[in-house]
């Protein structure tokens, strides 16, 4: 039977959260809510966002992050696939938390209509697992280019298992260029940010 209701799934780590919102199907394909304010805030999630990105990666194996953005300008993200399929990644890095430097990842497809909520004091990133990838994701801030930091998709202390299996990745020369995990001191606080 068709799902009538917005599914909210907490994930491993608590505060990161998958959302699948209903399809309704018939002969012409579908139609789906992908974000309802009163509803999602019925369901405990409570975001005035501001700004919907949308970016497209024209290979297979297309990485951007780990990202973030710093008070006062941090964000929450609400992520979906438009097209093609991605493997996307939120990392703990609220100093304190008890999750600290965990990470958790989730196949987001056109196919699944899977959403990924990664909220502030999280790293975002993703991969892209087929050609000509869509990304879409709602802000709950602005872009700040002074407040935008990035870490080492591949940080040894992180241990992201990207699924690659060695294969090659394309980067922008900023993610290329990130730091460690290890040298870098996190603006964010547990019990803080969230
Ligand atoms: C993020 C962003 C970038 N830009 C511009 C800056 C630059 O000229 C161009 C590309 O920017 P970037 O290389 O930072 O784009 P990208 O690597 O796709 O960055 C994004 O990655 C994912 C994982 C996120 O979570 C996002 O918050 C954002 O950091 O777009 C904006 O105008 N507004 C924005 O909100």
């Amino acid at each position: 039977m068709e799902a009538l209701l917005t599914l909210v799934t907490p994930t491993a780590l608590p505060d990161v959260l998958l959302v699948t919102p209903a399809r309704h199907g018939d002969h012409r394909g579908f139609f789906s809510e992908s974000w309802n304010r009163a509803r999602m805030a019925e369901a405990g999630i409570d975001i005035e966002f501001v700004q919907d990105n949308h970016s497209f990666s024209l290979q297979q194996g297309t990485l951007r992050g780990l990202h973030f953005q710093s008070p006062p300008h941090a964000q929450d993200k609400l992520v979906r696939c438009g097209r093609g399929r991605l493997f996307d990644v939120a990392v703990d890095i609220r100093r304190g938390s008890p999750t600290y430097g965990h990470w958790v990842g989730e196949e987001l497809s056109f196919e699944n209509g899977k959403q990924l909520l990664v909220p502030k004091g999280f790293l975002h990133g993703f991969v892209t697992l087929e050609p000509e990838t869509e990304i879409i994701y709602k802000c709950s801030d602005y872009y700040a280019p002074e407040c935008d930091g990035a870490v080492r998709f591949d940080d040894p202390d992180i241990g992201i298992d990207w699924g690659l299996e060695g294969a090659e990745v394309v980067l922008s020369a900023k993610d290329e260029a990130a730091p460690l995990f290890a040298d870098f001191t996190s603006p964010f606080t547990y019990g803080e940010t969230s």
